[in-house]
């Protein structure tokens, strides 16, 4: 890949995240980064030579071939109005990672057609095991090979279309949220039944890990490896039945959809 500069605007949580990634990642090796926020003392532990850390947007745009649009829905279109003089629409490639905000919003902000990008990574991308769903524009089109490459180098990438993107917001991106929940309640179980917390959590950590890995290594279906776990009269049909009883899998889809529906208050807000 051609060397590239790519700019974070709004280096918080998510774009900090992103960050991690792509140094340990190595995209840093032959690539450049600048990050962007209104108070930069606020970044910490970021020290790869081949990084800037600046509160000026334009600047950031001026400089760079790639920009990640990281900051919350509300703070966009401030953002863009600040940046919109400095794009370009044959040097840069837009990529916006925020929920509930369309390509073609981003187009009629911006006010001329380019390549936009919208990835809806999670913030497992720091430790190179995202699923990164990817969308785009008609002129992204071109550049979704390369913004495949980057996201390729941080995790998984699936290309999907925009409608989508809403669910993919729940399922992929607040899903981290969802299965750390779920390790929590697992470890205070662990803890109740004897163990030290740390144990208890180095443990679910690894079950589920191995659970993920079970089906990420095969064709199986959740239900083929209960079944191999689930001894007939044993503990664990005994324990999942009782989880059920009480709404386990209900009470996830149902979590799935009532995030699902506050995506769309939060595009009317
Ligand atoms: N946190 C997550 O796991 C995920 C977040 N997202 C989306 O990513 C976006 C960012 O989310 P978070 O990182 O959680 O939010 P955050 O609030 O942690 O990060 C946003 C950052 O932007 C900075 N900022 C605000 N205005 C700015 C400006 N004018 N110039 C430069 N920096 C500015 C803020 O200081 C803040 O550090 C949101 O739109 C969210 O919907 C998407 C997927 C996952
Ligand atoms: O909670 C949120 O709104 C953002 C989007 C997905 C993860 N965090």
């Amino acid at each position: 890949m051609q060397k590239q500069s790519i700019a974070i605007l709004g280096a918080g949580n998510l774009g900090l995240a992103i960050y991690k990634g792509l140094e340990t990642g190595g995209l840093l090796e032959n690539n450049q980064a600048i990050l962007t926020r209104r108070d930069t003392n606020a970044i910490k532990n970021v020290s790869h030579p081949a990084t800037t850390i600046t509160s000026d947007n334009r600047k950031a745009v001026e400089d760079a071939d790639i920009i990640i649009f990281a900051v919350q829905p509300k703070q966009l279109k401030d953002v863009i109005d600040e940046v919109k003089p400095a794009i370009h629409q044959d040097k840069h490639t837009l990529i916006s990672v925020i929920t509930a905000v369309s390509t073609e919003e981003i187009e009629e902000m911006i006010g001329f057609d380019l390549p936009i990008i919208r990835a809806m990574p999670n913030t497992a991308i720091a430790v190179g095991q995202s699923m990164t769903c990817i969308a785009c524009n008609k002129a992204g089109k071109s550049k979704l090979d390369a913004v495949q490459t980057i996201f390729n180098c941080v995790g998984k990438t699936m290309v999907i279309e925009e409608n989508l993107m809403q669910a993919a917001t729940v399922v992929c991106a607040s899903g981290i949220a969802f299965w750390m929940r779920f390790i929590r309640a697992t470890t205070q179980g662990g803890v109740q039944l004897g163990f030290d917390a740390e144990d208890a959590q180095k443990i679910a950590v690894q079950a589920c890990l191995g659970a993920a890995s079970l089906l990420n290594n095969s064709e199986s279906h959740p239900e083929q490896e209960i079944d191999k776990v689930t001894t007939p009269q044993g503990c664990t049909i005994a324990g999942l039945n009782e989880m059920e009883h009480n709404g386990l899998s209900s009470a996830l889809i149902k979590g799935l959809v009532t995030s699902y529906d506050r995506i769309n208050k939060m595009k009317k807000s």
